[in-house]
C-alpha cells in the first residue's frame, strides 16, 4: 500500500472499511502475502522457541517437527448438532488443544450441509469458530464424491476467506442406497489435483490412507498404488483409517515407504470410549474388532467405566510402542467430541506441553494466517475476546507493533456476535443464582460487582464467577489482588468496575502477578479503570480532572447514545497502557486505550447489561426496572493515570468527586 496522505475505501469480504492512510498501513506495519510463509522464530537458550510472529503451512509445521525429532499430537472433532452446543464446544476444543495441538481437525459432516456458511454449526463454520475463537491451526475435512469441480473450488474458496489453510482431501462415501455409478465418480486424487491446479501451494493438503486397504479397493496393493497416486498429486501427508494393533499401522508403514512414498505417515487413533459405540464404527468403517479385544471386552461391556479405563491402557500401550520405535510422528486423535480420556492418553504419552510464560497479557498464540501477526488490542474486550475476534474478523491486516494512528477501526456490528446471544458460561438460571433473583435496589446491584471482586458467596451461598461483561468463567487475574481494597471501596460507593489494572515500573517480566513476555525484560503498566458511574458524579470527576490533572489522567465519558461523549485525550491518538522491555526485542505495546475504539466498544458494553442480566428478569419486575435504570442512566468512564512512576491517583480523583458531591 503506498502512502498517499488520503483517505481510501477498502472492500474486504464485504465489508467497507474506511481507512486514513496517512500511515500507509492502518494497522499493521507488515504486508502480507498470502503465498508467502514468514518464518521468524527466535530459539531462546532454554530451547524454547519465540514469539509465533509468522505462519507456518501445516505441513510444514509437521516436517519441522520430525526433523526435530518433537512428537506431537492432533485432535479430530465431528460439528455439534446445535448451536446452543457451540460455545460449549468451542471451550472444549480450546482446553484440549490447551496441551499444544499442533493442529485441530473439523470432519466434514454431510448432516450439517457442510458447505454452508450461512449455518453456525456447519463443518465450515465450525472450522473457521475453531481458528478464530481457539487460535489452534485448523484442517477442514472436505469430500468431493457428491460435488462437482465447481462445487469444491467454491467450498475451497470459502475456506481460503475464512482463514483456514489445511484441507483433508477425501473422496467421502455416498448415502446408504445410491450407487456411485450414479455420481460424477470423483476420487481424492481429483480433489487434490484441482486444489493444486487452481491453487498452487497455498493449502497444505492431507488425504487418507487406508492400513488395512480400503474396503472398497480391488486388493491392499492396489489401495497402496492409489495412496501413492494422492502423495504424488500433491498430498503433503497421510491421515490413516482407525486400526486396532499396532503391527498393522508399522506393516502399513513399511509398505508405504517401500513403493515410494515419503510424506509424513500420522496414525489416526480411536480410543475405545465406550462398547457399543466401537461396534457401530468398526462396522461403518467396515473393519473387524480383533477377537482378543472382543473377549477383554465381553465381561465388562456393562460397565462403562471399566471399557473406557481398557480403552484408555489399550490406547496409551499401542501409541507409546509406536512413538517408541519411530513409526508414528505423531498422533491424531478421534475425540468422538469427547474430553473423557483425552487429555490422559496425551499426558501418559509424554505429549500434552505444559503452558509456558505468559508471551502476552492477552492470548496471542494464534495460528489464524493473518491474525496471528497481530500485537496489539484495545483493553476494552480483556474478558470478552471472541466478541473482539467476530467484530475485527473482516479486517486484512491486524495491529503490529503498534496500533497505528488515526486509523478509523471498522468494527463489526454487535449482533454479528452470535455467541453473545447465547449462554456462553452457564445458563441463565445459573447466573440468577449469582445475580439474585430478586434485584431490589441498587444496594442489590453494588454486592453482585463487590462479590465478583473477593469471590465471597453470595446470601444464597453461590459464588459470583462471571459478571455480564465476561465469556468465560477466567474470575478476576491475580494482578487484581494488588489493588482489590480499593476496587471494592468503588463498588460500595455506587462506581460499578468493569475493567481494571493497577500501574506497574519496571517489574521483571517473571513477576508472578504482572510479569508476561520473555525472560529478562521489564513490564510497565498505567493504572486503568473503566467503570459505570452517575452522570452527576461523572461530571465531578471531570471537573476535577480538568481542574487539577489535566495532563496526568485521561478520561472518557460517555452515556448508552453517545449524547454525552467528552474526552480529554487526542481523539486519534491511543494511550498505550501495557508495554514491555525485552533483550533484544523492541519494545511491546500490547494493550491500548483508544477513543475510537471505545465508541465500539461501548455499544456492546451497555447491550450487555440487558441481555445478560436485565432480561433474565419479566419486564414488569422490580428487578428488570433496577438494571435498566443504571443501563439507561449510568455512564460508562474510563481513567488512565499518566505517571505510573508514582502512585496512583485514580481513586483519590474518585474520593474528592465522591466528597465534593456530597457537599
Ligand atoms: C482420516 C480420515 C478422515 C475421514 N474423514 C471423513 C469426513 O470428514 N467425512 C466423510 O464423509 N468421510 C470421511 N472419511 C471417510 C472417507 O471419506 C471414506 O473412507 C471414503 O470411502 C474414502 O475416501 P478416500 O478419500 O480415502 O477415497 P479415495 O482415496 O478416493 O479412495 C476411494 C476408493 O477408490 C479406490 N481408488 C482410488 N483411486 C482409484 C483408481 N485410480 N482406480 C480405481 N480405484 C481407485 C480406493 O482404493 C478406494 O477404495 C475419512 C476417512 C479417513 C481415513
Ligand atoms: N477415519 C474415518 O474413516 C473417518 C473419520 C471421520 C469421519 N468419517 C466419516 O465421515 C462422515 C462424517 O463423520 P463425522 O465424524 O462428522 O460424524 P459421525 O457422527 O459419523 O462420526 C462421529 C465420530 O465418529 C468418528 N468416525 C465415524 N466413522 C468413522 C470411521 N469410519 N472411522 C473412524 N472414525 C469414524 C468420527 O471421526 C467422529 O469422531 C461419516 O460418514 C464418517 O464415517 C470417517
Ligand atoms: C485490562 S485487563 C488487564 C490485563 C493486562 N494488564 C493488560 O495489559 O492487558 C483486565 C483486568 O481487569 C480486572 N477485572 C476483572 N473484572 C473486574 C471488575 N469487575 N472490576 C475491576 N477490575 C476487573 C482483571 O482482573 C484484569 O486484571
Amino acid at each position: 500500500m503506498t502512502n498517499t496522505g488520503e483517505t481510501k475505501v477498502i472492500e474486504s469480504h464485504g465489508t467497507i472499511k474506511k481507512i486514513d492512510s496517512l500511515s500507509t498501513m492502518p494497522y499493521c506495519g507488515v504486508e502480507t502475502d498470502e503465498n508467502a510463509v514468514v518464518e521468524e522464530k527466535i530459539t531462546l537458550e532454554s530451547g524454547k522457541s519465540w514469539s509465533p510472529k509468522h505462519y507456518e503451512l501445516l505441513h510444514e509445521r509437521i516436517e519441522r517437527l520430525i526433523d526435530e525429532k518433537q512428537q506431537f499430537f492432533s485432535l479430530e472433532f465431528f460439528p455439534p448438532r446445535f448451536v446452543n452446543g457451540v460455545p460449549n464446544f468451542l471451550e472444549r476444543v480450546e482446553r484440549l488443544s490447551e496441551g499444544g495441538s499442533v493442529f485441530v481437525d473439523m470432519t466434514w459432516h454431510m448432516g450439517s450441509d457442510p458447505a454452508n456458511v450461512d449455518k453456525v454449526t456447519s463443518s465450515s463454520s465450525i472450522a473457521a469458530s475453531m481458528l478464530d475463537y481457539c487460535g489452534v491451526d485448523t484442517m477442514l475435512h472436505m469430500t468431493c464424491v457428491q460435488y462437482n469441480k465447481a462445487d469444491t473450488l467454491k467450498h475451497l474458496e470459502q475456506a481460503k476467506a475464512m482463514g483456514l489453510r489445511s484441507i483433508l482431501a477425501l473422496r467421502g462415501d455416498l448415502p446408504p442406497g445410491t450407487e456411485l455409478e450414479d455420481t460424477h465418480q470423483f476420487r481424492a486424487l481429483d480433489m487434490i489435483r484441482w486444489i493444486r491446479e487452481e491453487y498452487g501451494n497455498y493449502f497444505s493438503i492431507g488425504c487418507a490412507g487406508y492400513p488395512l486397504g480400503h474396503p472398497q479397493a480391488p486388493s491392499y496393493k492396489a489401495d497402496l498404488m492409489y495412496l501413492k497416486a494422492k502423495c504424488d498429486a500433491g498430498a503433503n501427508f497421510v491421515i490413516t483409517q482407525l486400526f486396532f494393533e499396532a503391527e498393522t499401522f508399522e506393516k502399513f508403514v513399511r509398505d508405504c515407504r517401500e513403493i515410494g512414498i515419503t510424506q509424513p505417515i500420522i496414525p489416526g487413533i480411536m480410543p475405545i470410549m465406550g462398547y457399543e459405540s466401537i461396534k457401530r464404527i468398526a462396522k461403518l468403517s467396515q473393519l473387524e474388532i480383533p477377537q482378543h479385544i472382543l473377549d477383554d471386552l465381553e465381561p465388562i461391556k456393562h460397565d462403562d467405566d471399566a471399557v473406557q479405563k481398557y480403552g484408555t491402557e489399550r490406547c496409551i500401550e499401542m501409541c507409546r510402542r509406536l512413538l517408541d520405535n519411530g513409526t508414528a510422528p505423531s498422533i491424531h486423535l478421534y475425540t468422538m467430541n469427547r474430553e473423557g480420556s483425552i487429555r490422559e492418553i496425551l499426558k501418559s504419552l509424554g505429549l500434552w506441553k505444559l503452558e509456558g510464560d505468559r508471551v502476552f497479557p492477552w492470548k496471542n498464540r494464534s495460528q489464524h494466517p493473518i491474525r496471528c501477526l497481530e500485537s496489539v488490542r484495545p483493553i476494552y474486550w480483556s474478558f470478552r475476546p471472541r466478541s473482539y475476534i467476530t467484530r475485527t474478523r473482516d479486517w486484512d491486516q491486524f495491529p503490529n507493533g503498534r496500533w497505528g494512528n488515526s486509523s478509523s477501526p471498522a468494527f463489526g456490528d454487535v449482533s454479528s456476535y452470535y455467541l453473545s446471544n447465547l449462554t456462553t458460561v452457564r445458563n441463565a438460571d445459573d447466573r440468577l443464582a449469582m445475580f439474585g433473583a430478586n434485584i431490589e435496589s441498587f444496594e442489590d446491584v453494588k454486592r453482585v460487582f463487590i462479590n465478583y471482586i473477593t469471590q465471597a458467596p453470595n446470601a444464597d451461598g453461590v459464588k459470583v464467577t462471571v459478571l455480564p461483561w465476561t465469556e468465560a468463567e477466567t474470575g478476576v487475574q491475580p494482578e487484581t489482588s494488588l489493588i482489590s481494597e480499593q476496587l471494592v471501596w468503588c463498588n460500595e460507593n455506587g462506581i460499578l468496575t468493569v475493567n481494571s489494572q493497577p500501574s506497574v515500573n519496571g517489574a521483571p517480566s517473571t513477576d508472578p502477578l504482572v510479569g508476561w513476555g520473555k525472560p529478562g525484560g521489564y513490564c510497565y503498566q498505567k493504572a486503568y479503570l473503566e467503570c459505570f458511574m452517575t452522570a452527576e458524579l461523572s461530571d465531578k470527576l471531570i471537573q476535577i480532572i480538568e481542574r487539577e490533572f489535566p495532563v496526568r489522567v485521561n478520561y472518557h465519558a460517555i452515556n448508552k447514545d453517545s449524547t454525552f461523549d467528552k474526552t480529554n485525550s487526542e481523539e486519534t491518538t491511543p494511550i498505550a497502557v501495557t508495554w514491555g522491555v525485552f533483550p533484544g526485542s523492541e519494545i511491546a505495546q500490547p494493550t491500548v486505550v483508544d477513543p475510537l475504539s471505545f465508541r465500539a466498544w461501548r455499544d456492546e458494553a451497555y447491550q450487555m447489561w440487558m441481555a445478560q442480566w436485565g432480561d433474565f428478569y419479566p419486564k414488569e419486575s422490580k428487578s428488570y426496572g433496577v438494571i435498566k435504570a443504571v443501563h439507561d442512566e449510568f455512564r460508562l468512564v474510563t481513567l488512565v493515570d499518566n505517571d505510573f512512576q508514582k502512585p496512583s491517583v485514580l481513586f483519590d480523583v474518585l474520593q474528592k468527586a465522591l466528597d465534593e458531591l456530597k457537599k
